[in-house]
């Protein structure tokens, strides 16, 4: 540029005249190309939803936004299903809370609508190659073999034994807050409780979180540091360059070093286990080793940490939070309480204080809880993936390469529409009398997702939240400490986390 002007031997004034034409004329072009939009979102008309401004669309909005989930029902309810915004760096997002957009991208137009490349690069320090963030062969060859293993009886018994160990951790825990009446912080118990699990199960590891809280595990602090380290980077485009210098990116890196090392430790220590004797280690970790595909192929060492680790983070913030608001939606429902307690006592009794494995299907009004509080509580709020190719949506929305299609599984869940008259009514009958019995149509309920990347942990995760559930009602009573908010307000995450403790009384059922 500066020799394009020396050859036109112009004038120090006379050049920045002209730099200062082209400027305008520059963002004159960008007005005209986004009057309401976001640069580098196409410009549509025929999209209903909120007026965007010029070159930064619905930015301000988003940012001055409680949480996204609460930004988008409020627009649900002002445009209906189908809506659209615009925000820099984000370009085009469509929302349809329509089950039949929820078929078309995670079904039947599947291959049109992957897992993005910016998920892939943002995560790849924690997730790896793993089955959350990968497409194609390597999505598929990981899909193929963990739900091999998880549909085995192997794996039905290493969780029920993991499962029921960690259950009875819980009811320890609760017997000393009811013994000196002293009220429990629900989610922080039950976050102690995943993690357990998943890390008995996954790794053959005790983190102590339930048994030792006072001495916090370094795998599992880093966890957290990892996670929240990892979403900050979806709100921060410059955090390549932000982490090299703050104190907390050097923590994340440290984190990263940590969590690796411990896994590629373990992998080993099992390895060898193994080579001694192949029935001494059980748990996921060991299946891995050991698993091989139809051509013969094994997991190789960084395949196997990035198998566990996506396995460990996808299962457990999820189930603390679904326990969480399945507990709390059991305290705000007398009724639901009373027909819970009625189910319990017809399947348990003095000599099978206890489910087994087969009893767990029994519990159907429980499942139906569980399901009902996901429905108004999606602790995966909402999903959506960007389009790599022009499409039309069966609503008729085209759909341009590029932009992202989104599903709200939270106004999904109280869409009259959906779920009739009282979809915004906690009623975990409607899961019972519908003809499919807890087999919910996965498009109108796609709170595990659905389609050919339906989550893999549903079966776990279930029997998690039934047995502790079941475990937890049948000898305390749970009542919300007076004074908290009510519902508990959001804080903001990929995940429909709680902002607050969710303080609980316990106390026993019987006086003892
Ligand atoms: C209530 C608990 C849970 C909920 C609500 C839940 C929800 C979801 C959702 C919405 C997805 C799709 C994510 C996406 O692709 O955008 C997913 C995927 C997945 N979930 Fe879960 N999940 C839960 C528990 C678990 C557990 C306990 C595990 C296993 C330890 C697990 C393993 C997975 C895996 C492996 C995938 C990836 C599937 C694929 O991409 O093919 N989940 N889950």
């Amino acid at each position: 540029m500066i020799q394009i002007l020396q050859k036109l031997k112009l004038s120090t004034f006379d050049a920045f005249i002209l730099c200062l034409i082209l400027f305008v004329s520059y963002i004159i072009h960008l007005l005209i190309k986004y009057p309401d939009c976001a640069i580098g979102a196409r410009h549509r008309k025929d999209l209903v939803g909120p007026k965007g401004i010029p070159l930064i669309g619905n930015l301000i909005s988003l940012i001055k936004r409680k949480t996204v989930v609460q930004y988008e029902h409020e627009l649900a309810n002002k445009y209906g299903s189908n809506f659209s915004f615009t925000a820099l760096g984000q370009g085009r997002v469509i929302v349809s809370n329509d089950p039949r957009t929820v078929e078309h991208v995670a079904k039947t137009n599947f291959d049109d609508y992957p897992k993005g490349e910016k998920l892939y690069k943002i995560s790849y320090d924690v997730f790896g190659d793993g089955i959350s963030t990968v497409n194609g062969p390597k999505w598929k060859f990981q899909r193929k073999m963990i739900s091999h293993l998880f549909q085995g009886k192997n794996f039905r018994n290493l969780i029920y034994t993991s499962v029921i160990r960690k259950s009875k951790a819980v009811i320890n825990i609760l017997k000393e807050h009811a013994d000196i009446e002293k009220p429990i912080d629900l989610k922080d118990l039950f976050s102690r409780f995943t993690i357990d699990t998943i890390g008995d199960i996954s790794l053959g590891e005790d983190f102590r979180c339930l048994t030792h809280p006072d001495e916090m595990s370094q795998f599992v602090t880093y966890l957290d540091v990892i996670v929240f380290g990892i979403f900050g980077r979806f709100e921060n485009p410059f955090w390549k360059f932000t982490e090299k210098y703050s104190k907390k990116g050097q923590q994340m890196y440290k984190a990263f070093k940590y969590i690796d090392d411990y896994i590629y430790n373990l992998i080993n220590k099992h390895k060898s286990q193994l080579e001694v004797d192949r029935d001494s280690v059980k748990n996921l970790l060991a299946s891995f080793i050991e698993a091989v595909d139809d051509n013969g192929k094994k997991f190789n060492d960084k395949e196997l940490r990035d198998v566990v680790i996506n396995l460990i983070l996808g299962g457990r913030n999820t189930t603390t939070l679904a326990l969480s608001w399945t507990i709390y939606s059991i305290m705000i429902n007398q009724s639901v309480e009373n027909s819970l307690l009625q189910e319990i006592n017809m399947i348990l009794s003095a000599e099978m204080p206890i489910p087994s494995y087969d009893d767990i299907k029994k519990f159907q009004y429980t499942t139906a809880v569980f399901y009902e509080t996901l429905r108004l509580y999606p602790v995966v709020p909402m999903n959506g993936r960007v389009a790599i190719k022009d499409n039309v949506l069966p609503n008729n929305i085209p759909v341009f390469a590029g932009e992202l299609v989104k599903f709200n599984a939270y106004s999904m869940g109280r869409d009259e529409k959906i779920w009739g008259e009282d979809a915004k009514k906690f009623n975990p009958k409607r899961f019972l009398e519908s003809e499919d019995v807890l087999k919910p149509d996965q498009f109108k309920f796609p709170v595990f997702y659905a389609g050919s990347r339906a989550c893999l942990g549903q079966h776990l995760a279930t029997i998690e939240v039934v047995i502790l559930v079941v475990l937890m009602l049948k000898e305390f009573k749970f009542e919300l400490v007076p004074g908290q908010k009510s519902p508990p307000e959001f804080k903001e995450a990929m995940t429909l986390q709680m902002k607050d403790p969710l303080m609980t009384k316990v106390s026993y059922r019987t006086k003892k």
